[in-house]
């Protein structure tokens, strides 16, 4: 059973359609990615999914409980941070779980604690008063506070904003340790490297519609793809591959980038080798997950991309 499904999912506000019939599931143990634009429709769908707003249209259901007709039940299986975590400063994070814990009810808050502590990586620090925390601490803070009643499900809307390299990378090994551990977490980011190293998959929104959902490598994968070869003379080698209708283009110092797929790379070596262009090696460019996006939510790509049944284009 998944873990988390929407079904038809459509949210009107006032006469605007925000979220536009979005379908998709979430599999336990899996790292789900939310991508899109400013305005794409993430944070509404995220508050739908954690019971803050209800869906005009369609069905949500967490653990195949339905969020409108069995509410406590199928937020039972639901941690979030979705807007950022109340924590008090001057208390400790111990001091912030223990209340947190009993404002939840949650049965032996104590282990408990000691257990969501120990899956953030806090141990050690949890006695330190949170005003000493640095960003990416007290966003783990979030977590173990989201965790305490043991969801099914984790969902996090922009996680990783505002924190620096170091905090991102502490943050994204906590989530695929908790996803190790079987649970699922529904994660949005702008961060298109992040969403790429820390997910499974990825739905990306534009105009409150899914236009694609896909395992992270197939999206790399099935994108057009590029070699880098490294030449003598980047600028001579672009003008040559140019003039034989080649699209190339300099990389950097001594490399040039060519838009191609395998097959015509012997081809290409011909062409530069014929020029008197020396080569010192050959490599696929493997698209990054922003180059993917940034195709799929170009307008015309967009529209040939999706499909007649919700724009869901599954891997
Ligand atoms: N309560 C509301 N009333 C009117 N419009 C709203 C409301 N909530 C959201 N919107 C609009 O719906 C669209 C989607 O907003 P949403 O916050 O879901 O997008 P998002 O993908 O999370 O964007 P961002 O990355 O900027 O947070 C935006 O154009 C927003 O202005």
């Amino acid at each position: 059973m998944s873990v988390l499904t929407l079904e038809h999912v459509s949210k009107t506000i006032g006469r605007r359609l925000i979220v536009d019939d979005v379908n998709m599931a979430v599999e336990p143990g899996e790292v789900y990615g939310f991508l899109g634009p400013n305005g794409a429709g993430k944070t509404t769908t995220i508050r739908m999914i954690v019971g803050l707003i209800r869906p005009t249209k369609g069905s949500i259901r967490v653990m195949g409980h339905d969020i409108s007709r069995d509410r406590r039940a199928a937020l039972s299986h639901v941690g979030a941070i979705v807007e950022n975590p109340e924590t008090y400063s001057y208390l400790t994070a111990r001091q912030n779980l223990v209340h947190y814990a009993r404002l939840a009810g949650i049965p032996h808050a104590k282990r408990r604690i000691e257990e969501v502590v120990d899956l953030v990586g806090l141990t050690g620090r949890v006695d330190d008063k949170v005003k000493r925390y640095s960003l990416g601490m007290r966003q783990r803070l979030g977590v173990a506070q989201a965790l305490l009643a043991n969801p099914k499900l984790l969902v996090l809307d922009e996680p990783t904003n505002g924190l620096d390299p170091a905090g991102i990378r502490e943050f994204r090994e906590m989530i695929r340790n908790l996803a190790q551990g079987g649970m699922s977490v529904l994660v949005s980011s702008h961060l298109l490297s992040e969403i790429q190293m820390m997910c499974d998959r990825v739905a990306i929104l534009k105009g409150g519609r899914i236009i694609a959902q896909r395992s992270v490598s197939s999206l790399v994968d099935g994108t057009a793809s590029a070699a880098m070869i490294r030449v003598s003379n980047e600028n001579a080698a672009v003008r040559v591959l140019k003039d034989r209708q080649w699209d190339a283009e300099v990389s950097a110092a001594h490399v040039i980038r060519v838009r191609t797929d395998g097959s015509a790379i012997p081809k290409l070596i011909r062409d530069l080798v014929r020029a008197e262009i020396d080569i010192y090696a050959v490599e696929p460019a493997r698209e990054s997950l922003e180059e993917a996006f940034l195709e799929l939510t170009d307008d015309k790509l967009a529209s040939s991309s999706s499909t007649p049944a919700g724009g869901v284009a599954n891997a």
